[in-house]
């Protein structure tokens, strides 16, 4: 297990190259399950100091404002005494750097290259390898210093962007944050601590690092903030004095400054006591053990997570399905390729009938609402008929008096009864066509959660829509039957009375009327209620049996035949498409192709780290 920072390395060296670098995106991210240590301060903390001294090398680059623009993963890798030192860029793998000048310079221009000469920023990371005796095995995530004012010809935004940049970083779980704090500074109000509290309150994941502890004013000291006392966090704060200006100016190697901290701790009395843990040698040891032990811990999770998100994006590759390469195979004889086509066309077009007659037979949800619709919409709509317009007395004395013509009726109004009850009956044509409609809709909303439910139609986008377009058509086409049919029940029940039904009612001596009455007597509104009545109780219970009676129509006409030949007419018209209209329909959505891509992408992305995981946990 002593390799699990080069494991580290590894892995994120191929997510770079793979295109994960832990931002916001619709892929999964395994950079984020990564520890790492993310260098945070304000500008001119003295962040690039302490870096070149763990390296022990002047590689950055230096200037006034923001310099650093792009998060630069450093990765240190110990080599064996003797070996030559040298420096190497994830983007130009086949070079070794020796002068390590040359890497500032290539650090400067592969950010501009990034960013253009704008001086923006970008969250994409460069990644430097450097090979030494004299470091330790540590990776390093330097990152653009907190800053208060853009400088001029950058964005005012740029403050807000570098915050936003940092926090990204360093509010993950798995970030070990390296907050860099000068002495010189009010610690309350340093950038790195501000912003590391914010993150992380109980200090779990930060370590403070105290620079320019030579700069501080005469009679103050740094002890108190080094012991704990000031700012308590987990670990103990770690003071550095690095090269000043001056130095910087003299060219003071980095070894002699390296010396030249040591005998400041060992000799400065009020430091003395905590010399053995301060200094850079000391934070770069610690460090390195202190990202080992975090990866150690963390390596189950990560294998878990690994092996879960293999698991998932493998299945939504085969959601995604294979990619059909169209005008392959033209070499073969002419029909074969057309057939295939129409083959795989007719193939997916069945998937989806599939899908549509499960919503329908219930073993996916939505066909219950046709249900819904026989037992609930149609009836409550037929009891909303009251009638009342038509049973109005003045309409019955209106209806009655016009059928008898210019000879009253002798007996019964027979002709009047009739005229009544046609004119009744046709209002339930409304609630039978909108029954028809109701049910139209459901099977539009089916065929559209269907089409979303076939993935091979989500890839095939000139497909999918003629196959909506063919459904809903037949759809059209069977809702117009239906309603023929529904509209055909009630007027059959308008031209044809069943007369057992009058034959049963009292006769009106038997119940007590007087025949002898006049003719005019015969218009009063006892008379006429009673021939209300009479149609009302005949027309009830037309409703009564079409209510029964539509509901068979329109399954028969529309729900039975959506499942039977939904596709029909479009599968004749399929067979008659030419080979290049047959492509087109299968022509992929650039979108399914792109998300297909990048998943593979992802996905060679985990399992290549899962092979490495595995290796190492194989060979605790
Ligand atoms: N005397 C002294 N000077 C220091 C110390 N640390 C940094 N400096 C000086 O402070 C200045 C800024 O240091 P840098 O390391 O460039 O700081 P930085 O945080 O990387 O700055 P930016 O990259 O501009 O954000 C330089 O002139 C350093 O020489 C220190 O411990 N003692």
């Amino acid at each position: 297990m002593d390799n699990l920072i080069s494991l580290v390395n590894k892995i994120q060296r191929a997510c770079t190259a793979l295109g994960d670098h832990g931002e916001a995106s619709a892929l999964p991210t395994l950079w984020d399950s990564l520890p790492s240590i993310a260098v945070v301060g304000g500008q001119s903390s003295g962040k690039s100091s302490v870096l070149e001294s763990i390296v022990g090398k002047d590689f950055l680059p230096r200037g006034s404002g923001i310099v650093t623009r792009r998060p630069l993963v450093l990765q240190l890798h110990k080599s064996d005494q003797g070996s030559r030192e040298y420096a190497e860029f994830l983007h130009l793998q086949r070079k070794k750097f020796t002068d390590f000048a040359a890497v500032r310079k290539e650090i400067q221009d592969e950010t501009d290259r990034e960013t253009g000469q704008t001086k923006q920023i970008s969250t994409v990371p460069i990644h430097l390898s450097i090979y030494s005796p004299n470091v330790v095995n540590l990776t390093l995530i330097d990152l653009p210093g907190l800053t208060k004012v853009a400088v001029e010809g950058q964005p005012d935004t740029i403050v807000q962007d570098i915050e936003n940049m940092v926090r990204s970083y360093i509010e993950k779980p798995n970030s070990i944050i390296l907050a860099i704090s000068p002495a010189n500074q009010d610690l309350a109000t340093t950038d790195a601590i501000k912003i590391s509290r914010e993150v992380d309150p109980t200090g779990e994941r930060t370590i403070g690092v105290l620079t320019k502890i030579d700069l501080m004013d005469k009679g103050t000291d740094a002890v108190d903030i080094l012991e704990g006392r000031s700012y308590r966090l987990k670990f103990p704060w770690i003071g550095v004095v690095n090269r000043s200006q001056a130095d910087i100016n003299k060219n003071v190697d980095m070894i002699a400054a390296r010396r030249r901290e040591h005998e400041y701790f060992a000799s400065t009395p009020e430091y003395k006591h905590l010399a053995n843990r301060m200094g850079s040698e000391h934070l770069a040891k610690m460090l390195s053990k202190h990202l080992e032990s975090v990866i150690k811990s963390r390596i189950p999770g990560i294998q878990s997570l690994i092996n879960k998100t293999v698991a998932d994006l493998e299945t939504e590759l085969s959601h995604l399905g294979k990619p059909i390469a169209v005008d392959a195979g033209v070499s073969v004889p002419f029909l074969v390729p057309i057939q295939g086509k129409l083959y795989t066309i007719m193939g997916i077009c069945r998937l989806f009938d599939q899908n549509y007659k499960e919503h329908l037979d219930g073993m996916r949800a939505g066909g219950d609402q046709v249900y819904n619709v026989f037992d609930n919409q149609l009836p409550a709509a037929l009891q909303r008929l009251q009638f009342d317009k038509q049973l109005s007395l003045e309409n019955i004395r209106k209806l009655i008096t016009e059928a008898d013509g210019y000879q009253p009726h002798l007996l019964a109004p027979e002709q009047g009864y009739r005229r009544l009850i046609e004119s009744t009956l046709i209002t339930i044509r409304g609630p039978a066509e909108a029954a028809v409609d109701a049910i139209h809709t459901i099977l539009k909303d089916l065929v559209h959660k269907a089409i979303n439910e076939t993935a091979e139609l989500k890839q095939y986008p000139a497909l999918r829509t003629e196959v909506g377009n063919a459904a809903v058509e037949s759809l059209e086409r069977m809702r117009e039957q239906s309603k023929k049919a529904a509209l055909q029940l009630v007027d059959m029940e308008c031209c044809y009375l069943t007369v057992e039904f009058f034959r049963k009612l009292p006769q009106e001596a038997d119940k007590g009327g007087n025949p002898s009455q006049s003719i005019f007597d015969r218009y009063n509104e006892a008379y006429l209620r009673r021939i209300g009545t009479t149609v009302l109780s005949y027309v009830n219970a037309v409703c009564a049996g079409l209510r029964y009676s539509i509901p068979k129509s329109i399954v028969y006409c529309q729900v039975r035949e959506a499942k039977r030949s939904l596709l029909d007419i479009y599968y004749t018209e399929l067979g008659k498409l030419e080979q290049n209209r047959l492509s087109a329909l299968l022509n992929e959505d650039p979108a399914v192709m792109e998300r297909r891509s990048a998943l593979a992408k992802r996905l060679e992305l985990y399992r290549s780290a899962q092979a490495e995981i595995d290796t190492v946990a194989w060979s605790k």
